[in-house]
């Protein structure tokens, strides 16, 4: 009996570093149920962040805050189950690494024995140093993520562009550069200026990952709901939409009220 499965070239962490040195861009999308992983996995996106941002377009808070481990495992776990090919990594959610780091390896762990994910991301850098040198101990890879990082979002008040002032960028990039020596393998750099994002990329090793940190991102990451038109009252200027799935969805689901109401479905063949 012959195993006919395809064979996929799965992505490594090693493989993204490969990239960078390659100068082949890298690219990343959230997804947080198995249906649209599926997808996203089969389209080649090289990375899928499980990002806290389900907090956002999943379960309709204002923050990313009070999204929960258990939670974040949950869809960390579906999204697993969907792929053959893409890295997945999941964000640790507020309040599960920042207080000491025997808890945020603890956290770290959970993440990686009960949802079967690759790797972790933390937001900060100097802060949370004890914290992510526990966690690449305990040899879980650990992703970055520097600029806006939307867990301090009452820190800062606002979603404006970050490290504008020198001081703020010179701190992102000694961060970045600690990140780098710790022995991560990425970081995401979220709206920060472009010409920031090219000095940090040119000055480590490991890939940087944007998000409105423009061109010169060894990669993007978008929310896919952004990406496809769903979050239709969100505009920032770093993102692209490549599809109106918002207009589409109503359409169609208008479609269907109109035609139940009217009798025109179920039709003959539609029924037994
Ligand atoms: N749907 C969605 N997409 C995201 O990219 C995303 C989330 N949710 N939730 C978690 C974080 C929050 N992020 C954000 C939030 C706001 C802006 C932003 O640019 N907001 C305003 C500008 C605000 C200002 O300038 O004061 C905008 O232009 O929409 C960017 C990234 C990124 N993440
Ligand atoms: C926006 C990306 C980088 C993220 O952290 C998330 O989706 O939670
Ligand atoms: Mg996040």
């Amino acid at each position: 009996m012959s195993t006919a499965k395809k064979e996929y070239k799965r992505v490594t962490v090693k493989s993204l570093v490969d990239m960078k040195k390659n100068g082949e861009k890298i690219s990343m999308l959230t997804a947080y149920d198995y249906s649209m992983a599926k997808i996203v996995d089969a389209a080649n996106v090289d990375v899928i962040l499980v990002g806290d941002s389900a907090s956002n377009v999943m379960a309709g808070h204002e923050t990313t805050l009070p999204i929960t481990l258990d939670q974040m495992i949950y869809h960390a776990s579906s999204v697993i189950r969907a792929i053959d090919r893409a890295l997945v990594v999941v964000d640790l959610p507020f309040g599960t690494y920042q207080s000491d780091p025997k808890k945020a390896l603890h956290s770290a762990i959970r993440i990686m024995k009960e949802s079967g994910a690759h790797a972790v991301k933390l937001e900060g850098g100097e802060e949370i140093k004890e914290s992510i040198k526990k966690i690449l101990n305990a040899g879980i890879p650990v992703m970055g993520h520097l600029g806006l990082t939307p867990q301090s979002i009452y820190k800062f008040g606002t979603y404006t562009v970050r490290a504008k002032e020198e001081e703020e960028a010179e701190k992102l990039m000694k961060d970045a550069k600690m990140l780098e020596k710790l022995g991560c393998f990425g970081v995401v750099v979220e709206k920060i200026p472009a010409e920031l994002t090219k000095a940090v990329s040119e000055s480590i090793s490991i890939p940087t990952i944007g998000i409105g940190g423009g061109k010169h991102a060894d990669g993007q990451v978008l929310v896919i709901h952004d990406l496809l038109g769903m979050t239709h009252e969100f505009n920032p200027r770093f993102l692209r939409r490549y599809m109106n799935l918002y207009e589409e969805m109503s359409a169609a689901i208008s479609n269907y009220v109109d035609d139940v109401k009217s009798r025109d479905f179920p039709n003959d063949e539609e029924q037994y």
